[in-house]
C-alpha cells in the first residue's frame, strides 16, 4: 500500500517544521513552563486554515519533548469520557511527567456540534480543569459562539499559512526524496493553487506523480483551474471517503466546485478502489444511484431536490463503509483514478496537441496555414515519414514526443482517420484529399 506523502514527510520534530517560528517558540516555552512545574496555561488552542501544520506541530512537539501523544477528535464524546478517566487517574496518582509524560491533543474543536455532540465542550472544560498534562487543541475556525467558554479557558495561538518559499522547499524535498521529475513551473502552479494549504499541495503532487510518473507544468495546468482548490476532484473524493461523520461528507460535496455529474463519475470510479468489502461497495453504489435519481429530478423539476443529492453523494457514500462506526477505524490511503471518460478525453487532447504542433512546424516550413497542412499535407507526411523520419525530424526540429507520435502506428491510424472524418467536406478539401491519396501511390 502506498504511504500518503503527508504522512511519510510529516515533520518529526519542531526543528523539521518549516517556518512557523513564532508558533514553535510559544509552544516550546509553554512546555518548558510545564516542565518547570508552573504551567503558563493549562491548554493551548492552535487555530488557522486547513493544512497549515497544526496537527504536525502537535506531533512534532510531542516527539521533541518525548511525550506520548494522546490524540482524539474533540467531538468524539466517547473518547472524551476515556480521556477524562486518564486525566483523573493522573491527578490522583499525582504523576506529572511520570515515566513518560503525555501531551493531550484534541483535534477539530470547531467540528463540535452543540446538538449532536452535546456535552463535548463541558467535558473538555472539565478535562482542562483537572488535567496534569498539557492540552493542545486545533481548530480551523474557533470563532463559533458555542466555543466561547473554551476560548476563554485556553491560550490561543494563530498558525498562519505557509509562505511560498517554505512551501517550495517542502515540495522540492519530497520530489528529491521520491526521485521524481518535477518541473519548477509545475511546482509554482501547485503552490499557487494550494493557497498555503500544505496538505493540498502534497496530495496534489502525489496524485500527479503517481498517476503520470512525472510532474510537468502541462499536467498541472490541465488539472488546475481558476478556483483550483474547490475544483480539485481528488480532494473532494478523498474528503468524502475519509469523512468520519456525515456532516463532513456533506460539507465536502456541497463546498466542492466539481460539477455534480462529474463528481458522480469520480465517486463511481473510486468506490471499489476505496472500499474493500463487497457490501460496502454495494451500499456506496446504491447511495450513488439514488443520488443520480434526485439529481435528474432536481434538473427536471426543482432544485430543492439537490439537497437529497448531496445527502446521498456525501454522507450516503461515506457511511457505506460499516467499519467507520468502530472507534479504531482509520482512513485508508488509496490511489484514486480519474474517471475513465475524463482520462480518455485527456489522452485524446494530448494526442491532438502533439499533432497540432507538428502541423504548425510543417506549416512554418511550407509557408502554409495549419488548416491547409492538416487537410492536404499531413496524411501524406505521415506516410512519407515511415521511410525518412530521421531526416525529416532533423529538418523540422521535431521533439521526442512528436517523433513518438509519428512512430506510433496506432496513433497514426487514429490521426489518419481523424483527418479523413473531421475535414470540411468542401469541394477544395475533397479534391485535395483525392490528390494526396493518388500522389501517395507513387512514393
Ligand atoms: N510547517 C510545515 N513544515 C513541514 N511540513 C508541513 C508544515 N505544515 C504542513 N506540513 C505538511 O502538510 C501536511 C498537512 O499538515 P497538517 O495535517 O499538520 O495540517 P493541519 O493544519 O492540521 O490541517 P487541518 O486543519 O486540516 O487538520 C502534513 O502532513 C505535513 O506533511
Amino acid at each position: 500500500m502506498t504511504v500518503p506523502w503527508v504522512v511519510k514527510y510529516r515533520p518529526k520534530t519542531l526543528d523539521d517544521v518549516e517556518n512557523q517560528e513564532d508558533v514553535k517558540d510559544e509552544l516550546r516555552s509553554w512546555i518548558d513552563s510545564w516542565l518547570k512545574g508552573s504551567p503558563s496555561s493549562t491548554a493551548v488552542m492552535l487555530y488557522g486554515p486547513p493544512g497549515t501544520g497544526k496537527t504536525s506541530l502537535a506531533i512534532a512537539l510531542a516527539n521533541t519533548y518525548k511525550l506520548e501523544l494522546v490524540e482524539t477528535n474533540a467531538s468524539d464524546t466517547r473518547n472524551l469520557t476515556s480521556l477524562r478517566a486518564i486525566v483523573e487517574r493522573a491527578s490522583i496518582s499525582g504523576s506529572l511527567f511520570g515515566i513518560r509524560g503525555k501531551l493531550i491533543f484534541l483535534d477539530e474543536v470547531d467540528g463540535i456540534q452543540p446538538k449532536q455532540d452535546y456535552g463535548a465542550v463541558s467535558a473538555i472544560l472539565e478535562i482542562i480543569k483537572n488535567t496534569k498534562y498539557p492540552i493542545l487543541m486545533a481548530a480551523n475556525d474557533p470563532w463559533n459562539p458555542n466555543l466561547r467558554d473554551l476560548r476563554n479557558a485556553v491560550k490561543m495561538i494563530e498558525v498562519k499559512k505557509l509562505g511560498k518559499i517554505a512551501m517550495r522547499r517542502l515540495l522540492k524535498k519530497i520530489c528529491s526524496g521520491e526521485k521524481i521529475k518535477c518541473e519548477d513551473n509545475a511546482l509554482d502552479q501547485i503552490i499557487e493553487a494550494s493557497d498555503g494549504d500544505s496538505r493540498y499541495a502534497i496530495n496534489f503532487l502525489q496524485s500527479i506523480a503517481e498517476g503520470y510518473g512525472e510532474v510537468t507544468e502541462k499536467l498541472v495546468s490541465e488539472l488546475v483551474r481558476r478556483k483550483e482548490r474547490e475544483l480539485d476532484p481528488f480532494e473532494t473524493v478523498r474528503s468524502v471517503f475519509w469523512a468520519r461523520y456525515g456532516w463532513q461528507a456533506k460539507q465536502a460535496v456541497s463546498n466542492s466546485q466539481v460539477e455534480y455529474d462529474l463528481l458522480m463519475r469520480w465517486l463511481s470510479e473510486n468506490i471499489p478502489i476505496q472500499y474493500e468489502m463487497l457490501n460496502d461497495i454495494w451500499r456506496g453504489y446504491d447511495a450513488l444511484a439514488r443520488a443520480s435519481i434526485f439529481l435528474t429530478r432536481a434538473k427536471l423539476s426543482s432544485w430543492d431536490m439537490l439537497s437529497y443529492t448531496f445527502d446521498l453523494m456525501g454522507p450516503g457514500v461515506a457511511m457505506a463503509e460499516v467499519e467507520k462506526k468502530s472507534p479504531s477505524w482509520k482512513a485508508k490511503w488509496k490511489k484514486y483514478q480519474f474517471p475513465t471518460l475524463v482520462q480518455q478525453l485527456y489522452k485524446s487532447k494530448r494526442t491532438r496537441d502533439t499533432r497540432d504542433q507538428i502541423i504548425k512546424k510543417i506549416g512554418f516550413h511550407l509557408h502554409s496555414s495549419s488548416t491547409k497542412i492538416y487537410n492536404d499535407v499531413f496524411p501524406f507526411f505521415l506516410i512519407m515519414t515511415s521511410k525518412d523520419l530521421d531526416e525529416l525530424a532533423k529538418n523540422l526540429d521535431l521533439s521526442p514526443e512528436e517523433i513518438e507520435f509519428i512512430q506510433s502506428s496506432q496513433v497514426r491510424d487514429v490521426a489518419l482517420k481523424e483527418t479523413g472524418s473531421t475535414a470540411q467536406p468542401s469541394e477544395r478539401t475533397s479534391r485535395s484529399r483525392t490528390t494526396s491519396k493518388s500522389r501517395s501511390k507513387k512514393p
